[in-house]
């Protein structure tokens, strides 16, 4: 569904950061990104998000180059990404549902946002997706009482709610005890199968990587090392990415 080549990026100081990068991203996958400290996760995330410009690289998006594209109609294909940053940026106040609406900001009609009022049926989508991540039960409570790994889900809600075929996580588990990390990505996992949509989430621990992702890319030095099917890895393969 999305393809990427040659994709690199240098900073200001010409040190390069993403170097001739070329990744194929397909349907339903839980792309777990692993790679040391300064590696290029954030870099890599952060373009494919089409956050951040690249020097240089092409994406191919169901068939269309998207850097050619006109600003509407990049507009519109952007709906279909959504990043969800490390510690993603919740309404604390309010409930959990009430933050899962705010990812239909969108597609509300000016008068309903400018009234805050939720129609009936985008309340009924909003409970939908917290039911997807596991948490219909916690629908009402506010965000602040809810753990961790709770408001990571909340978020994840937030960004599957907008209609995104593609989500990119920053580090969606770092922070979270592992019980909860381990139920995070046990949930974006089945996620991915059932409804068919992308993740891509850097990880910090390869453990993780190993026991939950569908593809495994390993990142050095702002190079794609490794890009293979979900496994334990082999010490060399190790190695590659982190010696
Ligand atoms: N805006 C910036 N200004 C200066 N240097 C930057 C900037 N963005 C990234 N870098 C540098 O690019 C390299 C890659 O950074 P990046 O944040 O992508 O790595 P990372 O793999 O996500 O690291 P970590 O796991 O420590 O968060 C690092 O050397 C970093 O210092």
């Amino acid at each position: 569904m999305l393809t990427i080549r040659n994709l690199s990026k240098s900073l200001q100081s010409g040190q390069e950061v993403l170097s001739k990068i070329s990744v194929q991203i397909d349907e339903g996958e839980l792309i777990g990104l692993v790679g040391g400290s300064g590696s290029g996760k954030t870099t890599l995330l952060k373009c494919i998000a089409l956050k951040e410009k690249w020097d240089e690289g092409q994406f191919i998006y169901e068939d269309r180059d998207i850097t050619s594209l006109g600003m509407i109609e990049k507009f519109k294909v952007k709906r279909d990404w959504a990043y969800v940053e490390e510690k993603a940026p919740l309404d604390l106040k309010k409930s959990a549902v009430k933050n899962v609406l705010q990812g239909r900001f969108y597609e509300k009609s000016a008068l309903r946002v400018l009234t805050g009022t939720h129609a009936r049926d985008e309340h009924v989508l909003a409970m939908d997706y917290l039911e997807k991540v596991g948490l219909l039960d916690k629908a009402e409570m506010k965000a602040q009482d809810l753990s961790g790994g709770e408001r990571q889900r909340i978020a994840i809600a937030r960004a599957l709610v907008q209609g995104a075929k593609i989500v990119i996580a920053d580090e969606p588990v770092s922070g979270l005890d592992p019980d909860s990390a381990n139920s995070v990505l046990s949930d974006l996992r089945d996620l991915c199968k059932r409804e068919k949509v992308t993740v891509i989430a850097s990880l910090h621990h390869l453990e993780f990587a190993e026991k939950y992702a569908s593809r495994i890319w390993g990142i050095k030095e702002g190079r794609i090392v490794l890009d293979i099917a979900g496994r334990r890895l082999t010490s060399l393969e190790r190695n590659k990415i982190f010696d």
